[in-house]
């Protein structure tokens, strides 16, 4: 027996007429889509999960509440009288030999659908082209339905059929004797000419109201491609979706199946089954459509070739072959059964609705301009940069879900009018103080100096607000802290001696941004009190016993994200003794300080005394986020090799002018409107918004005492902290908190969090989870912790069981 499915194509090419096969095998105009299906399939990898106990795969699926030995069904293909003189007899026969699984009978079947389901042991299903006489199409389902057709597919993609330049150029008609067997009339030898005349070019969604008219099979509908369609699809009402480019046969150019499968997948946000054909050739391929969001796939050229291979038997060993490889798969990625198989299982080359093509590899650049990934800088693949991707798609895939995982400022208080105020107001400040109009004019419209607009006004706000004592020229204004944290870094880092020690768990846009440098991190654990002293120390004695030069640790004091601790006064001081001790600089990250409810712990920076910390700031939650304004504060004095000195904030604002050349004026003049309504006082101007925090973090608490009482924590095995502020709190519970169950949290129990172990740079947090309050209604605060219990509760049975 052939060993793939690519070994049946190649015995039904030897077997088949030149022509025949042409017609089977073919696709429409250049055959690009043809290409794209295989292609998108050929751009995914694996992520298997080790040590799993998956010795013995279950590959069974329910699909419109029925089960299916396997997720894998047969394509409606028109005449398998062309590959096999018994056509669909030897296809059920073949098919139900190897799998319950249900087999989608063309309307242009060469065999009657009476003699099929006489000799079906799976489910048959009809496929439906809807013809100008609709009489014709209500005939052929009256009749399907009558031989116990379980489901009708209707294909939407075929005004008339696409042109196939294979049989234009073949002249292709069918061979005498192969006809439909279920359809009156004549004039079928030519289908393309057929399907013109026959076909109703005009049809819109109201046909499918007319085909439930006519009969009470579930519906789906074959030949969608993106999100749209999707959910006109399901407003229409029909069971079932087939993501279809019809094997390329239509429209050249649409893109492979696989890659629309993901938009797709979120616009129905599990409404209703998805089945996706076109390319599935290994059972590889059925693991990476299901991981997309697919409930099971179609196969259909790969049936044609067993059959032109061996009839009955080659269509057995078709499946046969397909579905070893699908266990095999699973065995090997850890995976037991197929609900386990969500968005974690894949990563996939950043090219969608792209045609892979051999690139040129000296010239880097392929005809047509694509690049391989191999050649980019490798932080692009680099799976920490892609973790808020996969939760993006969670949260996409299940928009009813309650999320507690964007650490997001609560809109509410955002109120557009207030923009203009706020940079009205600064526009007047500067006329104020002296600015003529023109220069007023200049400030906003022109480009600005690349250390920032507004850096006095930072300063005197630092001043009244955090009793933090700089210059202005200390102050770089950025785009949004991240650019602070790059500019800072970039400087830092000198080479690749250069180590950054971080707090762990920790933001994972500091670590982002030193994969960008290729600088290397360290992590140091992170305890109830912040960042351990004595860990520190070791950490850095390690790094140096390798040769290598602590420049700085990274740490978030107050309210952390992700863990929520706040580091006390003490530990702040002994912080920063020890850094001065040990000669590395402190990178000082606080966005929520200014934003939890009540008196603050003075920042590092204000407990500063020899210029030994960096501060990172942020009005991304005082004032709003979109403003993207951030800054760092960086007074140390910089030597230069002839004596002379200058402050690190001027070398950050030279580097800066090379990556964002200066911070838009206008978001700096909005902030500053925003600083100057409140005296500089930012701890005033959000108030309100850390009282609203405040309550928020105080509510989700209380609802995890009520969720998970005295007792029921210890039965599960459960605890959180109970941070006084910020967005975050941890959870953690005695389960693998992983990609996989956060998949089964979001479509089981419509709740998604973040698992820890993203934050851990070194591995670790693979018990905890993170939630995040701070954009969440209470009403929503309620329902999802309902929903989490109900989860917890779930794992932990599942686990003992
Ligand atoms: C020879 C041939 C005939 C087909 N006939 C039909 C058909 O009658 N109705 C239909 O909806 N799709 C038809 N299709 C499309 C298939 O249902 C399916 O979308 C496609 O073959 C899946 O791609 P694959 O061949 O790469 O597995 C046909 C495809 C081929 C290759």
């Amino acid at each position: 027996m052939e060993l793939t499915l690519d070994g049946f194509a190649r015995l039904a090419r030897e077997r088949l007429d030149p022509p025949v096969w042409d017609f089977l095998e073919g696709g429409a105009g250049e055959e690009r889509t043809l290409a794209a299906n295989a292609a998108a399939f050929d751009r995914i990898w694996l992520r298997p999960s080790v040590l799993r106990g998956a010795s013995r795969p279950e590959t069974v699926a329910k699909v419109l509440g029925r089960t299916w030995d396997a997720p894998v069904a047969v394509a409606p293909v028109a005449y398998h009288t062309l590959a096999h003189p018994e056509g669909e007899l030897a296809t059920v026969r073949g098919t139900g030999a190897a799998a319950k699984v249900p087999v989608v009978i063309s309307t242009f079947a060469g065999r009657p659908f009476a003699d099929l389901a006489a000799e079906a042991a799976v489910p048959l299903w009809l496929q439906v082209y809807c013809m100008r006489d609709r009489s014709v199409t209500r005939r052929l389902v009256e009749h399907a339905e009558r031989a116990g057709f379980e489901a009708l597919v209707l294909t939407v993609d075929t005004p008339h059929l696409g042109r196939r330049l294979r049989d234009v150029r073949n002249d292709f008609r069918l061979p005498p004797g192969v006809v439909p067997a279920n359809l009156d009339g004549d004039g079928f030898a030519t289908p393309s000419a057929h399907s013109r005349a026959a076909f109703d070019p005009d049809l819109d969604w109201s046909v499918v109201d007319w085909l439930r008219s006519i009969s009470a099979l579930p519906i789906l509908v074959k030949g969608i491609l993106t999100g749209a369609d999707a959910r006109r699809a399901v407003e229409a009402g029909v069971d079932g979706i087939v993501v279809s480019n019809h094997g390329g046969r239509q429209l050249d150019g649409v893109p492979g199946t696989l890659d629309v499968l993901p938009e797709v997948t979120a616009a129905v946000g599990g409404r209703v089954p998805i089945l996706l054909d076109g390319g599935v050739r290994r059972g590889r391929d059925v693991l990476a459509a299901l991981a997309l969001g697919a409930d099971a796939v179609l196969i259909g050229r790969p049936v044609l070739h067993g059959l032109a291979a061996g009839g009955a038997e080659g269509v057995r060993d078709v499946f046969t072959v397909l579905l070893d490889e699908l266990t095999d798969a699973m065995s090997l990625a850890g995976l037991r059964t197929l609900a386990e198989v969500g968005p974690e299982l894949v990563s996939q080359a950043p090219s969608p609705h792209r045609v892979d093509q051999p690139v040129a590899v000296r010239a880097g650049v392929g005809n047509g301009g694509e690049l391989r990934l191999a050649d980019l800088h490798a932080s692009v693949a680099d799976p920490g940069m892609d973790t808020m991707n996969f939760l993006n798609e969670v949260t996409l895939r299940y928009p009813e879900a309650v999320s507690f995982a964007p650490g997001r400022p609560y809109a509410g208080f955002f109120d557009t009018e207030q923009i203009f105020g706020y940079v009205r107001r600064y526009l007047d400040h500067l006329a104020e103080r002296g600015h003529s109009p023109e220069q007023v004019r200049e400030a906003v419209f022109q480009y600005g100096p690349a250390a920032g607009l507004i850096r006095e006004l930072i300063a005197d706000s630092l001043r009244v607000d955090e009793d933090i004592e700089v210059p202005p020229e200390s102050i770089v204004v950025t785009v949004g802290c991240q650019e602070a944290m790059f500019l800072t870094l970039r400087a830092l880092i000198s080479g690749p001696d250069d180590v950054l020690l971080v707090a762990s768990p920790c933001y994972v846009g500091i670590t982002g941004a030193a994969r960008l440098l290729d600088a290397e991190v360290v992590a140091v654990d992170e305890d109830e009190n912040g960042l351990s002293c004595d860990a520190l120390e070791a950490a850095v004695e390690a790094v140096r016993a390798r040769g290598k030069r602590p420049r700085a640790v990274y740490v978030v004091p107050d309210h952390s994200n992700p863990s929520g601790v706040t580091m006390p006064l003490a530990a702040r001081r002994a912080l920063l003794d020890l850094a001065g001790r040990l000669g590395v600089l402190v990178l000082e990250d606080s966005p929520y300080r200014r934003v939890s409810p009540g008196a603050q712990i003075p920042a590092l920076k204000a407990l500063d005394r020899t210029r030994q910390v960096i501060h990172l700031g942020s009005y991304a939650k005082t004032v709003f986020p979109g403003a993207r304004i951030g800054f760092a504060v960086a007074d140390q004095p910089v030597v230069a090799p002839d004596g002379g000195t200058s402050l690190l904030a001027a070398e950050l604002a030279k580097i800066k002018s090379m990556v964002t050349v200066n911070t838009s004026p206008l978001s700096q003049a909005a902030v500053a409107g925003a600083l100057l309504e409140s005296g500089g006082r930012v701890s005033e101007f959000a108030t309100e918004t850390a009282a609203y925090y405040g309550a928020a973090m105080r509510r989700t608490l209380e609802c995890l005492e009520r969720e998970f009482p005295a007792g029921r924590r210890a039965r599960l095995g459960v605890s959180w902290n109970a941070p006084s502020g910020g967005f975050f709190l941890t959870l953690q519970v005695p389960f693998l908190a992983d990609n996989a169950a956060l998949t089964r949290s979001a479509q089981e129990f419509g709740v998604i969090w973040t698992p820890m172990s993203y934050f851990y740079p070194q591995g670790g947090g693979e018990h905890t989870l993170r939630l995040s309050t701070s954009y969440l209604t209470h009403a929503d605060i309620e329902k999802g912790i309902v929903r989490l219990g109900e989860f917890v509760e779930s794992e932990v049975t599942a686990r003992r069981g």
